[in-house]
């Protein structure tokens, strides 16, 4: 069958969602119709917070009622997504119900400029100040060395042909700086500063790159029982750009064809809510073709990472 959402099926999962059908009804009744998982996940979410927006810009009284049922519901639909998945527990998110063009972070206004469903991702800007960036770099680069990963074969790091970059690691908190900015991606994603590793500066040179790859450790792999000892997987992960390289150094998604171009400040956050390529998270950092590019890197465990 066509996988699309079409007027019928929107006006049937609002109606269903006023009635007051549970989101799992609703999507036990999709699956059963034939509708893959994910799809008929994301229509709910989709046609739930269209709703609520349209409601939004409605008159005020009929407004309120209507908005507290749908935005259960929308709230719902990731429960439900959840449940089916396995997944019973929270994760990493921004909170763009309302389709906001910024943030407000209590320190700094973040703008948002892309977001997508699958994989869960948003582009954002002026989470970082120029001033921010320029510190990060120069407090880093004393500190360079040639990248290493974690290996999920022995739970150990190596070098890693993939990974032409140069990085180095910030303890948690180590300065001021890092505090602060460790505090801000903490509200910004709703996750506690000890479920994050330090933060990674890396820097790639010309040619450098960094190939095509997931960020959740493999769960096949011999050492990842031993990486997640401290702090379980990886679930989501923010890349801020610290500056501009004149060409190339792009932030890849392959699954959906998405490149990221970096602009300082500026930051792609994404989100994996388990360790699978379903979650469409695969994602490299393009060749630099001229120039240098400096990005921080947070990655987010999904209990506290002890440091
Ligand atoms: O450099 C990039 O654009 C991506 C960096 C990255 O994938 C990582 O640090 O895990
Ligand atoms: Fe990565």
């Amino acid at each position: 069958m066509s996988q699309t959402i079409t007027p019928e099926l929107r006006a049937w999962i609002v109606q269903q969602a006023q009635a007051g059908c549970t989101p799992e009804s609703v999507l036990q009744a999709m699956l059963q119709a034939g509708w893959q998982e994910s799809v008929a996940l994301d229509a709910m979410e989709a046609v739930l917070e269209a709703h609520l927006g349209a409601v939004a810009a409605q008159d005020a009284t009929a407004r309120a009622a209507a908005a507290r049922t749908v935005a259960r519901a929308a709230a719902g639909a990731h429960a439900a997504e959840r449940a089916v998945t396995g997944r019973g527990v929270a994760r990493p998110y921004l909170d763009l119900s309302g389709s906001p063009r910024a943030i407000d972070l209590g320190d700094r206004v973040v703008t948002v400029h892309v977001s997508l469903r699958r994989p869960r991702l948003a582009v954002l800007g002026n989470l970082l100040s120029a001033e921010e960036c320029d510190a990060l770099i120069q407090a880093a680069q004393p500190r360079l060395k040639r990248s290493r990963t974690v290996q999920t074969r022995t739970g150990g790091e190596e070098l890693n042909a993939d990974r032409t970059s140069d990085g180095m690691f910030f303890r948690r908190g180590e300065t001021p700086l890092i505090q602060r900015i460790e505090a801000r991606l903490s509200r910004l994603v709703h996750w506690p500063v000890e479920n994050g590793e330090g933060l990674q500066v890396l820097r790639y040179g010309p040619g450098a790159e960094y190939k095509p790859h997931y960020d959740y450790f493999d769960p096949n792999a011999a050492g990842t029982a031993r990486i997640c000892e401290r702090g379980g997987q990886r679930v989501a992960t923010i890349v801020m750009y610290l500056n501009e390289p004149q060409r190339g150094g792009g932030t890849t998604f392959p699954d959906v064809g998405l490149e990221v171009m970096p602009q300082r400040g500026h930051a792609v956050f994404f989100a994996y809510d388990r360790p699978e390529p379903a979650t469409q998270t695969l994602h490299g950092g393009a060749p630099v073709l001229e120039g240098e590019k400096w990005v921080a890197t947070k990655w987010l465990r999904e209990g506290e990472f002890t440091v």
